[in-house]
């Protein structure tokens, strides 16, 4: 009988194959190029560590999202990372709790969830992100918007836009302006998060209604906001989005939805979601955030991006692949020569390698490079 599962991969996980595989390394590195230019300092983390460590650096964490196991060595739960940017909180308040501070901090690397994203499956993904830590001010988050965009631009992205959010709103407007028993704050919160607006009514957050109507093109949006909120509750927020727009205007088309939610699990004050011209879905977001230890925990701020759906584009664009063949006998110096002026080669390991069929552009005779 045939084994066919030992050659099935689990659903939401797959190889990348060399086009794709390559089109994933000049992204990880021109990403990385820009983080570092920028003066964030790469970081290397465990895929695994405690569960423990991971689900209580920040408030909203949700540790059923994350593959968990017990170790067989310390008997503790054990859990896959889900997101870097706890980890980098963990290595902040503890080993870098000294280091100067505003610290910034990036990472790349897989992270995995037991279930995909909505309708997406997939649950292994590339994340590339940096964490600005010590502060949580509009300078700070300005900052982060910018190197988003710059990072998404050297990826080779295109028609970059970015969609603000104010992840903490219901919390801030309930607190006091807006009432809300603490029983409906999350229906609230989950019918703005759908644009539910009868759902809205039903959950007792009628008076939230307007907050469905601040959204789009952030000029407009952002006046919507400013009349819904005549009392002024969220004046320091609507300023500090004034703030960053100024500093990122023109480089990528602005959008506001206050009450957006998705995905936003601990971000406070702030966040944003990117996304580029041909790729439906997003390609990374961020925001502020507590890192929670000592008394008042550590404000920060960082971005994350998951550039998978932009890797596939620009793979299957392509790219002219200019390889060398180098039959038998060839010089090796001359070979070595046109490696050290970017030259891929090939060399033949018999009489029957074809270098046609083995994806070679060019053929070396008599010492020169000759098109196939
Ligand atoms: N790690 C967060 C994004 C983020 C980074 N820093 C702050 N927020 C996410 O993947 O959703």
């Amino acid at each position: 009988m045939q084994d066919t599962d030992r050659d099935l991969l689990p659903e939401g996980l797959g190889d990348r194959l060399p086009q794709q595989a390559a089109a994933s390394q000049r992204v990880r590195r021109a990403v990385l190029d820009v983080m570092a230019g920028h003066g964030y300092e790469r970081v290397e983390t465990p895929t695994i560590e405690f569960e423990k460590s991971m689900a209580s650096r920040m408030a909203g964490v949700q540790v059923r999202r994350m593959f968990r196991l017990v170790d067989p060595v310390s008997l503790r739960t054990l859990a896959l990372r889900s997101d870097i940017t706890m980890q980098v909180g963990r290595v902040a308040a503890t080993t870098l709790a000294a280091a100067a501070r505003p610290l910034r901090l990036c990472y790349a690397g897989q992270v995995v969830t037991i279930k995909g994203d909505g309708l997406d499956p997939t649950r292994e993904r590339l994340q590339i992100g940096v964490e600005l830590i010590g502060s949580d001010s509009e300078a700070a988050a300005a900052e982060i918007v910018e190197v988003a965009i710059e990072s998404l631009r050297a990826a080779g992205a295109t028609g970059i836009s970015v969609d603000f959010t104010l992840p903490d709103l219901v919390d801030a407007l309930s607190a006091e302006a807006l009432p809300l028993a603490a029983s409906q704050v999350e229906d609230v919160r989950q019918m703005l998060d759908a644009k539910d607006a009868g759902g809205l009514v039903d959950a007792g957050g009628e008076a939230y209604l307007p907050l469905l109507y601040a959204v789009g093109p952030f000029d407009t949006a952002i006046e919507r906001l400013a009349e819904f909120d005549r009392l002024g509750v969220l004046a320091g927020r609507i300023a500090g989005l004034r703030a960053i727009a100024a500093r990122v205007d023109g480089k990528a088309r602005l959008t506001l939805d206050p009450s957006e939610r998705h995905g936003f699990e601990y971000q406070s004050w702030f966040g944003f979601t990117v996304y580029a011209e041909g790729v439906s879905c997003s390609l990374g977001r961020g925001g502020t955030y507590r890192i929670l230890g000592g008394q008042e925990g550590e404000p920060a701020g960082g971005f994350s991006l998951y550039p998978d759906p932009l890797i596939e584009v620009l793979a299957a664009e392509g790219g002219e692949r200019k390889v060398l063949f180098l039959p038998l006998g060839h010089d090796k110096q001359i070979a070595e020569r046109q490696r050290a002026i970017g030259w891929t080669t090939l060399a033949a390991l018999s009489e029957s390698d074809d270098p046609v069929a083995l994806g070679c552009s060019h053929r070396l005779e008599n010492g020169e490079a000759i098109p196939l």
